[in-house]
């Protein structure tokens, strides 16, 4: 019989959580140094990255090299690709955990999770960052504001949000006592994780783990270095063996088995949107077969538009669409890839944005001047390179900036903006995950019914601008673009989300709208169960009005 967790320590507090400050990195400033020192010592040997299952570390299967996008020549490390016999066991150590981990209080999970915080803020933090510039082709700032600072925030923020759920209780009449236990799911949870933020790789397993979840982890293959990191964080912080379960290897292949397992019990995903949908008809096949209905979370894509008023500040408008079009090379989920600018900006407008785009560097991450990094491998530079060759060949587009990748050294794509006569174009609604940003021009008398065309134009609804001064203006937008956006931002960029203040989840083909980083995120993994106990029961079976 398995033994179950005994907390004799009594509840806590958790602590009001503040953002995690990001460090700037200005050129010779110590911790350029220490992570410049870090990178040394990463790229000095090519690391194992093991499964890591039931807390045996193990390099079963296929090994394929993690290199760095911005050199690819460089192999940073190697991963093995799980069979399935590495799946199974790596169910079978998430089914095992299960019982014990679920009956650990909660501020117990919470404390290990929290010191995950500490551990990514502190300890860990310079390999976090480092290891996050090289395997995903992030600058300094990027990879701080990933890697150190929300990895940080989201560990302390959930704790925070766990705590007021778990005190969540139903009234008690006199003489009788009403609780709700609040369990975690029966059987596992899979998590599947992209490559693009570090902070995303850690939140998806650890949210399902907090709320008392065992979890198979299916990292992306390209982000594999610092999600390593995470890992051997995770098990510093005190996580026991089995609560987290790393397997590499193809997302397909895991997926189709631990999806058509009767204990399959919910699936955390961000990713794509096509993907996300196999994932969703991989559960609907398999649906006779489960013991409960699993819970499907999954965010996914975006073709985020910053759409700009006659009476926007231009200066604001110009820097917004530098930032989120092209830092981090367009992939962030939340990235601006389609804009809608009226006639009088964009005379104002046109040409510094052009110059400034042209001026911005692509290169070695680890180069202060450098803005955007290489896109993270060859299938995605040649995705968008197909993406740009038809641009330049429609007669309704107009190549202003970049238009061209580079991929001798790295998988460099140039910072690219066309300017498009078609609203419906296929630049303005499918998405590329690089550095492309579409400008459509729209007439200054036009406002209403550009609202339209950004609602219609793209499925997706992940995150939207509005750029204006005239609050008319911005009221009818937020009206008419209701449901365009699960983040909708106002005179500022659709990107930069922040734990406590704007939590992340769009809607349409952007995903289930869960909003990682909030209450609803850590509701998805719970399980209710209501216990009514009377204190005094009656002993009067016969209606109210006939009892004596
Ligand atoms: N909405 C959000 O919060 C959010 C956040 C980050 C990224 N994204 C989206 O993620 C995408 C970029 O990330 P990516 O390239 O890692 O996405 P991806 O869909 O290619 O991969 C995501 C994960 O799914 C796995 N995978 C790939 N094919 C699979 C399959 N057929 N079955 C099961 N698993 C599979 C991958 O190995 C990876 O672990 C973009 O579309 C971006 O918009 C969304
Ligand atoms: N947290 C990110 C988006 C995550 C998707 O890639 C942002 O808002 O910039």
């Amino acid at each position: 019989m398995a033994t179950q967790s005994v907390s004799v320590a009594g509840n806590f507090k958790v602590p009001t959580p503040h953002n995690e400050p990001s460090r700037e990195f200005r050129p010779g400033s110590p911790e350029a140094a220490d992570v410049k020192k870090k990178i040394a010592e990463v790229t000095a040997s090519v690391r194992d990255l093991p499964h890591v299952i039931n807390g045996v570390r193990s390099m079963t299967g296929e090994l394929r090299n993690v290199t760095a996008p911005h050199r690819h020549s460089q192999v940073l490390g190697r991963i093995p690709t799980a069979d399935e016999a590495v799946v199974q066991s790596a169910i079978d150590a998430s089914l095992a955990a299960q019982h014990d981990w679920s009956r650990t209080p909660w501020w117990e999970r919470a404390a290990i999770f929290l010191r995950a915080g500490n551990l990514a803020a502190g300890k860990y933090r310079d390999e976090l960052v480092a290891t996050t510039m090289l395997g995903q082709s992030k600058t300094f700032h990027q990879a701080e504001i990933d890697a150190a600072s929300e990895v940080a925030d989201f560990f302390r923020y959930n704790a925070h949000l766990a705590q007021q759920i778990f005190a969540d209780q139903p009234e008690s009449l006199q003489g009788e006592g009403n609780s709700l236990d609040q369990r975690g799911l029966e059987g596992f949870v899979l998590a599947i994780t992209p490559f693009n933020f570090t902070a995303i790789a850690s939140n998806l397993p650890t949210t399902a783990a907090l709320m008392g979840n065992t979890v198979v982890w299916k990292p992306s293959e390209k982000s594999a270095l610092s999600n390593d990191v995470l890992m051997r964080m995770f098990e510093e912080a005190g996580l026991p063996p089995g609560v987290i379960n790393l397997v590499h290897g193809s997302g397909r292949a895991i997926s189709d088995q631990a999806m058509s397992h009767p204990d399959f019990a919910g699936l955390t995903f961000t990713g794509s949107t096509d993907v996300f949908r196999s994932l969703w008809k991989k559960a609907g096949d398999n649906i006779d077969q489960y013991r409960s209905f699993p819970r499907l979370v999954g965010e996914t894509g975006g073709k985020n538009a910053v759409v700009a008023h006659p009476s926007a500040d231009p200066d604001a408008l110009r820097a917004a669409l530098v930032r989120s079009g092209f830092e981090y090379s367009g992939q962030k989920c939340s990235a601006a890839s389609r804009t809608y600018i009226p006639r009088s900006i964009w005379n104002q407008i046109k040409d510094e944005l052009v110059e400034t785009v042209k001026s911005l560097r692509v290169g070695d991450v680890a180069e202060h001047e450098t803005f955007l990094g290489a896109v993270i491998d060859e299938t995605s530079l040649r995705k968008i390179e197909a993406a740009l060759e038809k641009a330049k060949a429609l007669p309704s587009h107009t190549l202003l900036a970049g238009g061209n990748v580079h991929a001798e050294e790295g998988w460099f794509v140039e910072p690219t903006i066309f300017e498009t006569t078609d609203p419906h174009a296929f630049t303005m609604s499918e998405e590329f995950f690089g550095p492309l940003l579409t400008v459509y021009v729209y007439e200054d008398n036009e406002w209403e019914s550009v609202l339209d065309l950004v609602d219609q134009t793209s499925n997706y609804a992940l995150t939207l601008s509005i750029f204006a001064n005239d609050r008319r203006a911005v009221s009818l937008a937020l009206d008419k673009l209701r449901n365009a956006a699960g983040m909708t931002y106002i005179n500022d960029k659709p990107t930069g989300a922040l734990m406590g203040q704007v939590a992340f989840g769009g809607g349409r083909g952007s995903g289930t709208n869960d909003k990682a980083g909030s209450r609803l995120a850590l509701q998805r993994w719970l399980s209710g169960r209501f216990i009514h106990e009377n204190f005094s029961p009656s002993t009067e079976w016969r209606q109210p009005y006939l009892a004596q």
